[in-house]
């Protein structure tokens, strides 16, 4: 565990998904799902890898961010990192000058994500562990360890934390039938309806059962696209809706109201991120309609998940891998919502997300939650083969990933074609 981290390289790397409309959204028209992919080197040859994730546009100002961070990370023995994670993690996020930039939000925060995923990668691999089952193997302690806990003990304390973890009951159910998954791949929003026909037919025949569609452009055709799958799916199955904030509180409400009749587990973004307020209303008036609200793709940092969870202004808690502070931060998000007793239902739509959170998940269920009720993990289906460990998904269910570390590695010949500006693929694109 000697080894010291020597240099650390950031690259942008962008998909050209818009031009098939693949992710698209009520506010997302032309999503190109990019990664700033982080390589960290070490004295002794071992490599760790991390991303966060972007659009296309502005990836590059997510680079700057991280090579901005490069300085706390290089000359590092990762022995001194992980035996006090909780103060490399302070460390990075707190910097006297640079924490202006945020403090835990936007460019900076998504810059820390890919560092860090790249250090908690790093460590598996040493250890020689897929990064759910280093987490699984830790003990109670050695997980809190790794959280910072500053803004949030008015509701969870380290105490508290160290009780809610440990359960380690359900490794041999996961390994044999994988975590639950659903799928947002068959009505993004720029599908036409034929489409959406033929690959709602294909992902019945697969085994999926539960299904994630885009709404909020226009009321019309999301009743249209709602009657659609409902009438494919049948009434067992399950379908949820994702308006990527696109409304007003009010607007979301009476909208979200005349879908009921489509039987939506969850409204997605119903509105702006940060108006935990506004979705408490939501959550209130939706509540007899049996349609709760889901958050948490864009929501920057523990403190805002437990503002959420304390105004009840949420009912399904969507985690992400690349826009929290890593597993850190996830952590301390995962060991709120249990206290809660509010479902995780991590949010995965873009490149390499279902790679990383299918780890936390899977510790979750493993050593916090015990419980599978209304919970599922997002699949979608694009991009996977530019990953070195790529998810294994059967029946509908993630697989634990048996490889080393946290399965951000990106095939080498993938990132040099998809570099921005300079690789081939751009390049075809740009003529
Ligand atoms: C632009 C992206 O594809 C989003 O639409 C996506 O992350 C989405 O909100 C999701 O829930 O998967
Ligand atoms: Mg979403």
């Amino acid at each position: 565990m000697l080894h010291k981290i020597i240099n650390l390289t950031v690259r942008d790397v962008r998909f050209p998904t818009s031009l098939q409309q693949h992710g698209s959204d009520a506010m997302h028209s032309d999503p190109d799902y990019s990664a700033a992919y982080v390589v960290i080197d070490t004295d002794l040859g071992l490599k760790g890898f991390g991303l966060t994730f972007t659009l296309g546009k502005g990836t590059e100002i997510v680079v700057c961010a991280v090579e901005a961070l490069a300085g706390l990370v290089i000359g590092k023995p990762l022995q001194e990192i992980v035996s006090d994670f909780r103060g490399f993690y302070r460390l990075l996020t707190s910097d006297s000058q640079m924490r202006w930039l945020g403090p835990e939000k936007g460019v900076i925060h998504l810059a820390t994500a890919a560092v860090l995923n790249a250090v908690w990668d790093l460590w598996a691999r040493a250890e020689g562990k897929p990064l759910w089952k280093l987490l699984v193997d830790m003990d109670p302690k050695q997980i809190v360890s790794c959280i910072d806990f500053r803004y949030i003990t008015d509701v969870l304390t380290e105490e508290e934390a160290l009780g809610e973890t440990g359960f380690l009951m359900h490794e041999n159910q996961m390994l044999k039938e994988g975590y639950p998954a659903y799928t947002t791949s068959c009505a993004w929003l720029g599908y036409p309806d034929q489409q959406l026909q033929q690959l709602c037919t294909d992902a019945l025949k697969n085994g999926w059962s539960k299904f994630k569609v885009k709404v909020g452009a226009d009321l019309e055709d999301d009743k249209r696209r709602c009657r659609l799958i409902r009438q494919m799916i049948g009434p067992n199955n399950t379908l949820m809706i994702d308006a990527n904030q696109r409304w007003d509180v009010g607007e979301a409400i009476s909208w979200v109201s005349s879908l009921a009749e489509f039987k939506p587990l969850w409204i997605e973004e119903p509105t702006s991120p940060d108006d935990i307020l506004g979705h408490a209303a939501i959550s209130k008036a939706l509540a007899p309609l049996g349609i709760g609200v889901a958050t948490g793709e864009q929501c920057h940092n523990r403190v805002m998940f437990k503002q959420f969870l304390q105004a009840s202004a949420l009912q399904f808690v969507q985690i992400d891998s690349c826009r929290l502070g890593s597993v850190n931060e996830n952590l301390a998000v995962l060991l709120m919502a249990h206290k809660y007793q509010v479902p995780v239902c991590p949010h995965a739509g873009g490149v390499g997300l279902c790679e990383l959170v299918q780890h936390l998940i899977l510790f979750d269920y493993i050593c916090v939650s015990a419980n599978l009720h209304n919970r599922m993990c997002e699949y979608v289906n694009h991009l996977h083969e530019h990953f070195t460990s790529p998810v294994v998904i059967r029946d509908a269910h993630y697989l634990p990933p048996k490889d080393p570390g946290y399965s951000c590695e990106m095939v080498e010949s993938s990132v040099k074609r998809h570099q921005y500006p300079e690789g081939e693929v751009w390049k075809l694109h740009r003529t």
